[in-house]
């Protein structure tokens, strides 16, 4: 008894601690009747995120380069939801451009980020335009988005809370083989969303950052053909998903306003391992967070010595062959 007491009074307090100071505070945020806008939304994540805010009763705009696929995607929308979407054809690396769409689809609610390309390479192999390729749309490209959607999203009407979302990847939280590129982009907005968040607090705007693994798209297609080996070796560690599956982890974690919002279970283990100095605002995510980082530390280190077992032996075998 008086052993019991001394394991769950420390337990208690500490849950009691985090109660009262996990920050920013919890929020829900609607998204029926909401104008969700999202870039990237013409194939593959952003337009299964599409079809379910759609169908969420939400107001949806989606902003990508082809019309053929905006057009294509608004009628696959039609289609099954019998909605009507709004759709404009920018590159989002053309600032003018994005601020006029996003001028003509009117005050954001919900604005999703989820644009991004992908041509993995080992650094010494790949050229500069492809590396710059990739920082100028995941980077670049999202400050272009947020910049030119944010005075509108603040001058808002109903002051209900509204969302910026950034899509990024597992390889945003971890750097992978193959990746230096494409992960040097996609940690930059883990950078940019975590100040972002203290600066539009007081707007009562929440920002999520999703964390998807390799996930069956259209444009995850074409990164296969040209995939090094040792990144798909690397990458394999933690499987993979369906566009509809991460769609909707995404939509519930900007639902439910959280700053980190994984996909899968290694995506779980992974938003622990890199909690850092991230805003939670769940006091039970924060109670598991302080319970388990130190292990997941060591599951951490476990994986970096395969990784690195793998690309050894990899070397071994091609200088065998
Ligand atoms: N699939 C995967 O394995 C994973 C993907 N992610 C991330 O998820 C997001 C979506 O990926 P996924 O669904 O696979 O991608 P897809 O290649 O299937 O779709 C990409 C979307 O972005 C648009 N887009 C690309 N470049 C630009 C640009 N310069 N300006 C405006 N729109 C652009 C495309 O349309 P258009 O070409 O017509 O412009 C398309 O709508 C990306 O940020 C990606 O990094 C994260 C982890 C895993
Ligand atoms: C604490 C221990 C946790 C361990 C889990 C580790 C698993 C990490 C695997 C990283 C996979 C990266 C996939 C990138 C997908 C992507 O973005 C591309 N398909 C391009 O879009």
């Amino acid at each position: 008894m008086v052993l019991l007491s001394l394991i769950l009074l420390p337990i208690l307090l500490l849950l009691l601690l985090l109660y009262f100071i996990v920050r920013p505070r919890p929020v829900t945020i609607p998204i029926k009747n909401r104008h969700v806008f999202i870039t990237g939304g013409s194939s593959g994540i952003g337009l299964a995120l599409a079809h379910q805010a759609a169908s969420q009763g939400a107001r949806v705009s989606l902003l990508a380069r082809s019309l053929n696929k905006l057009q294509e995607a608004k009628e696959s929308i039609r289609r099954s939801s019998g909605l009507d979407v709004s759709i404009f054809s920018a590159d989002v690396r053309d600032y003018d451009a994005v601020q006029k769409a996003v001028n003509d689809a009117g005050p954001i609610d919900v604005l999703v980020v989820n644009q991004g390309v992908f041509v993995p390479q080992e650094l010494d192999k790949q050229g500069l335009d492809e590396i710059k390729f990739m920082i100028d749309v995941n980077l670049m490209g999202s400050f272009n988005v947020i910049k030119a959607a944010l005075p509108l999203m603040k001058e808002r009407k109903d002051r209900l809370p509204a969302s910026i979302s950034l899509i990024s990847s597992q390889a945003g939280q971890v750097g992978i083989y193959g990746y230096t590129a494409y992960s040097a982009s996609k940690f930059g907005l883990r950078g940019l969303a975590e100040a972002l968040q203290q600066e539009v607090i007081s707007d009562n705007i929440h920002v999520s950052v999703v964390y998807p693994p390799d996930t069956d798209t259209p444009g995850f297609e074409k990164e296969n053909e040209v995939r090094p080996e040792l990144t798909k070796l690397l990458a394999g560690s933690s499987g993979s998903m369906k566009a509809d599956e991460v769609a909707k982890k995404a939509l519930d974690g900007i639902k439910s306003g959280s700053f980190t919002v994984p996909c899968n279970f290694e995506g779980h283990m992974l938003a622990i391992a890199t909690a850092g100095l991230s805003p939670e605002r769940s006091f039970l995510m924060a109670f598991i967070e302080v319970a388990s980082v130190g292990v997941l530390r060591l599951v951490g280190l476990f994986f970096q010595w395969n990784w690195y077992q793998t690309i050894e032996n990899w070397h071994a075998k091609k200088n065998r062959t």
